[in-house]
């Protein structure tokens, strides 16, 4: 099609070309009936009878015959593949030329476009459409704007027309209406930027040796599938592919078509970060169980061209995908014997191309940690807990809390050391009936009897007794009633637990393991066995998908067999791990504990540094793990200052510390001062005189430091000669020696709610960003994480510095995406800026010289979070990771009491040269997929940049390219 601009004195002028008679009448009386133009006959050139010209006033358009098979071939695959596009693809984004109509009134347009019998579009709505298309019968996109031009949000004015509507003000602004109000533009500038996202490479790709890359979701929905879902569309897009979405997991395999498997684009996920549920749909579906459904399946992936397909749901989803995989020969060679599809597709789809992600709140999937959902689903119980046990306390009442997972306790488990509960069921681990009872009752009345208030018992929705009958809610109600005579309520968490948005862990793990998949699909060859994305402790990894599934219904089958023992052997080691702990600490005797006289030690734990959440659930932890062990806690209360002035030392008492588990700030209290600013001589005096045999510290690099010092000084005070451990506890996450620091997980996700506001206000508000201070020291931990939680345009880091040409590169990628955004909604931009990352600018500055770069088409504002990023309540993440730590720190502490015998003693000299004797001050840290303890000597004088107070590696640089990549932001 040619289309002859610009515009003169409001007439155009566009030829289309036909390659068949049939289309050429067809494309006549298209365009008559659609614009109301007229045949001209008088204008058609003598020596051209195939072609017309149709115009009034101020268009026309010539319709040219021109027959050629071949090119009405192509033509008709145009129509075929705009066709099969229409519902999931801007058109915009898909064509090289457009014709483009202006128009003043486009709703009676749109019921034209409504009864043509080609498929139409229409942005930003139906309801309230700015711009309207459709195909034309020659394959070409026909469009109507209502719009002046792309960055105006306002529909035209209609303008005075005379009485044969023709305008009576005519302007060069190209808004000259026709009959009808109905005028000619060329939008292709529309179409040149919806094509333009900043980072993507340069397509060079043709569309046909595009690798096309499926995701669909499966089984019950979890929070955090559809970040999965925009993080594999976009890094598919990014990697040259072609995303598609399978609606409504295996069910829309078996049905398959346009309707149920479709390509995507760049758009059409925009603002998922932070949406829960899945918008793909997601079903639990019978017909995949059987074979038939499943060649079904096959046959529809293969019609609609894909070569890769990504799912994301739970065991159940991803043992179907196994299974799919396996049958995939078998199912293709009897849709070739069945002419389902023909022998060039055979060859093509030799190879399912498949891969898991595990989706689902049950967090019941082997070899992986952790689930996407699971940590979201926790969330919300543990805020249920934490509102029941208010009430609770109030009536000192008892609660019985049912949660969800069918097969799986870990959700029950978690639960009940974020909340310290006082009972807990789950699958993995049953009793007799008689045993429950007595068990339960025992503890729950040592509890009451020490002065708890409340009682919390949770039962996992898959709860059993060892013959396998299932334990009911109203089971423990009875017997809490029956025997203790408690006054019990039961409350049945039900979906709740699925709802909302994902906490920013699962944003994380959704996003990166979607980054992954993409990778591994596109890695692999028909000898690399399917891979399942998992995480271990920090590290994203790809595991093979039929170990995986193996292992899980290992569980399944384990259960079901009456053998626990052996279920739980196949649960991961940190399942055992918080079971342990839970027993540890929720249900031991005191008056029993579980070590010899001669075992038992004095620990004293203090908080250095600024508050984080998790600082008192590792308090509580230690303290009710000494008790169960035999050993003394002690809280040294007010940091080392408080110790060397006041002598704030008191033995920890368990019915003060109640409720500590799961509240915010630093019940201990806490400050900055090192010991040798507090005064280190006092401080190993107090030491003395309490004879501590280990020493916790809770906090960041303050606490770090002290550490160094406290080791550093043993030399001088033998008072200091006993194992030192260092808890991270930091929003920083900048303690050498470990990837992760308490804290960082609350304050990410308070301040990524924040952020979620501010996008939304600043979306709404159409054409602005904002620019969001944020804390972390000199470390870019936390703008990174929250950049990707929420889809942060860009972040600045004190690690990279703000440099004006890459200032420069965002505003431009910002002034091009609010054109691109046309005034429709979801275009909210968010900007993160370390408080360090400039010493020149602060929020502020920086959102005023962005405003003032933008020139008029958008606008900055400044939004300072302040301390509200050290988070209110902690999260479960950092609740539970404090427990687990602290039982580790502990037992390092008991461990290594043997190595600092003889020089406590006084027998021998410290010999400060002796490496093992300086391990044994050692920071606690996750590293990579491990938990690790490293001598703070060597971190100190290796691996730290003191004046920076920062590690000497960051850990999470390629996090930062990841954001960018989603985003699409521009590097200069
Ligand atoms: N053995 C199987 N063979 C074929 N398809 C299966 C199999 N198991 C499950 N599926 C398919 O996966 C779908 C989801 O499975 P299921 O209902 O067990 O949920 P899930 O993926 O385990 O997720 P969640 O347990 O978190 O809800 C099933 O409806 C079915 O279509
Ligand atoms: O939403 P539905 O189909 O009722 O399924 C509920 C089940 O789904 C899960 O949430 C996830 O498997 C289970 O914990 C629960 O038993
Ligand atoms: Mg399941």
């Amino acid at each position: 099609m040619t289309v002859n601009t610009p515009i003169v004195n409001g007439t155009s002028y566009a030829t289309v070309n036909a390659y068949s008679a049939d289309s050429y009448a067809k494309a006549v009386e298209f365009y008559a009936k659609l614009l109301e133009l007229s045949v001209q006959t008088d204008n058609i050139s003598a020596a051209a009878k195939n072609e017309t010209l149709l115009a009034n006033a101020h268009i026309a358009i010539r319709v040219v015959l021109e027959e050629n098979a071949a090119k009405q071939q192509e033509v008709d695959n145009q129509i075929k593949y705009l066709t099969s596009i229409a519902k999931t693809n801007d058109w915009r984004s898909h064509v090289n030329q457009s014709l483009v109509f202006n128009t003043t009134d486009i709703a009676s347009l749109q019921d034209a476009f409504k009864q043509l019998d080609y498929p139409n579009q229409a942005y930003p709505s139906d309801l309230l459409p700015l711009q309207l298309y459709t195909i034309d019968p020659l394959g070409n996109i026909i469009g109507v704007t209502a719009t002046k031009n792309a960055v105006s949000t306002k529909a035209n004015k209609p303008v005075a027309v005379d009485a044969h509507g023709v305008s009576l003000a005519a302007t060069a602004d190209q808004t000259a209406t026709v009959s009808k109000n109905h005028s000619f533009t060329d939008l292709s500038y529309l179409v040149k930027t919806s094509n333009a996202y900043p980072s993507l490479p340069k397509d060079t790709i043709p569309l046909a040796e595009k690798k096309a890359v499926a995701v669909m979701t499966s089984g019950g929905d979890a929070q955090g599938m559809n970040p999965a879902v925009r993080a594999i569309v976009r890094s598919a897009l990014f990697k040259g592919c072609r995303p598609f979405v399978v609606m409504e997991g295996y069910e829309g395999l078996v049905k398959g078509g346009p309707e149920y498997i479709k390509e995507f684009s760049w758009e059409d996920v925009r603002g998922w970060s932070a949406e829960g549920g899945t918008n793909i749909g997601t079903a639990r579906c019978m017909e995949f169980r059987e074979r038939a459904g499943r060649l079904l399946g096959a046959q529809h992936l293969i019609e609609a061209g894909v070569d890769a397909l990504i799912v994301c749901g739970g065991d159940g989803s991803l043992t179907g995908a196994d299974l799919f995989r396996s049958e995939w020969p078998s199912l293709i060679k009897e849709l070739l014997d069945n002419s389902r599809i023909s022998q060039e597709q055979y060859t093509r789809y030799q190879h399912l191309n498949i891969c898991g992600t595990v989706g689902s709140i049950d967090n019941d999937m082997s070899t992986t940690d952790a689930t996407i959902g699971a940590y979201s689903a926790l969330d919300r119980i543990c805020t249920a807990i934490d509102y029941v046990e208010a009430t609770a306390n109030s009536h000192s009442r008892a609660f019985v809390v049912e949660v969800m997972g069918r097969n799986c306790g870990w959700l029950a488990l978690l639960a009940g050391i974020a909340t310290s509960a006082d009972y807990i069921f789950i699958p993995e681990k049953p009793a007799t009936s008689s045993e429950w009872q007595d068990q339960m009752c025992d503890i729950v009345a040592k509890h009451r009897a020490r002065g708890k208030r409340t009682t919390i018992v949770i039962v996992a929705e898959g709860a059993i007794s060892v013959d396998l009958t299932p334990i009911s809610t109203a089971d423990v109600h009875k017997v809490l009633v029956d025997r203790l005579g408690l006054d019990t309520r039961i409350t049945t968490l039900g979906h709740v637990q699925r709802g909302g948005t994902a906490v920013a862990y699962d944003r994380m793990l959704a996003t990166l393991q979607g980054v992954e998949a993409v990778n591994a699909v596109l890695d692999s060859t028909p000898d690399t066995p399917s891979p399942l994305i998992a995480i271990n402790e920090n590290k994203i990894v790809r595991k093979p998908l039929v170990e995986s599934v193996k292992l899980t219904k290992a569980v399944a089958a384990a259960i079901q067999a009456k053998d626990f023992k052996k279920a739980m052997s196949l649960r991961d080691t940190e399942f055992v791990e918080h079971l342990n702990n839970f027993m540890a600490i929720n249900s031991a005797d005191h008056n029993e504990p579980k070590l010899a006289t001669d075992k038992r030690l004095k620990i004293a734990i203090v908080n250095v540094g600024a508050p984080a959440g998790g600082i008192n659930s590792a308090v509580y932890s230690m303290a009710t793990y000494c008790m169960s062990q035999g050993h003394k806690p002690y809280g040294i209360y007010n940091g080392w200052s408080g110790l060397a002035r006041h002598e704030s030392v008191r033995s920890l008492d368990w019915k003060e510390m109640i409720g500590w588990q799961s509240r915010g700030g630093s019940e201990l209290g806490t400050n900055r001062a090192t010991p040798e600013e507090a005064d280190i001589g006092m401080i190993a005096y107090y030491f003395q005189k309490y004879q501590f045999d280990g020493l916790i510290i809770v906090g960041g690099f303050e606490a770090f430091t002290s550490l160094h010092q406290l080791e550093k000084a043993r030399e001088s005070f033998p008072a200091f000669r006993i194992p030192m451990v260092l808890i991270p506890a930091t929003l920083s996450n900048n303690v050498p020696g470990t990837e992760y620091s308490l804290g960082c997980d609350t304050s990410l996700n308070a301040l990524m709610e924040y952020c979620d506001v501010v996008k939304q206000s600043a979306a709404s508000t159409r054409g602005r960003a904002f620019v969001v201070d944020t804390q972390g020291g000199n470390s870019g931990y936390l703008a990174t994480c929250a950049s990707l939680c929420v889809g942060a345009a860009a972040s600045y880091v004190p690690e990279e510095g703000i440099h004006l040409d890459q200032l420069q590169q965002d505003i431009e990628t910002l002034g091009e995406a609010f054109k691109r955004s046309e005034g429709r909604n979801g275009f909210g931009k968010v900007i993160l800026k370390s408080t360090n990352a400039s010493k020149a600018m602060n929020a502020n500055d920086l959102s005023k010289i962005i405003t003032a770069e933008a020139k008029g088409e958008f606008d900055a504002k400044p939004a300072v979070p302040g301390h509200i990023q050290q988070g209110g309540i902690p999260s479960p993440i950092d609740r539970t990771r404090a427990t687990r730590f602290a039982v580790r720190a502990v037992d390092f502490i008991e461990q290594q009491q043997a190595a600092l015998e003889v020089t406590r003693a006084g027998d021998e000299d410290y010999q400060s040269e002796n490496l093992p004797l300086a391990n044994t001050a050692s920071v606690l840290g996750i590293k990579g997929s491990h938990v690790v303890f490293t001598g703070i000597r060597r971190l100190y004088d290796f691996e730290t940049e003191v004046d920076k107070r920062m590690p000497k590696v960051i850990h999470w640089a390629q996090t930062r390219t990841i954001a960018d990549h989603l985003v699409g932001r521009k590097r200069v």
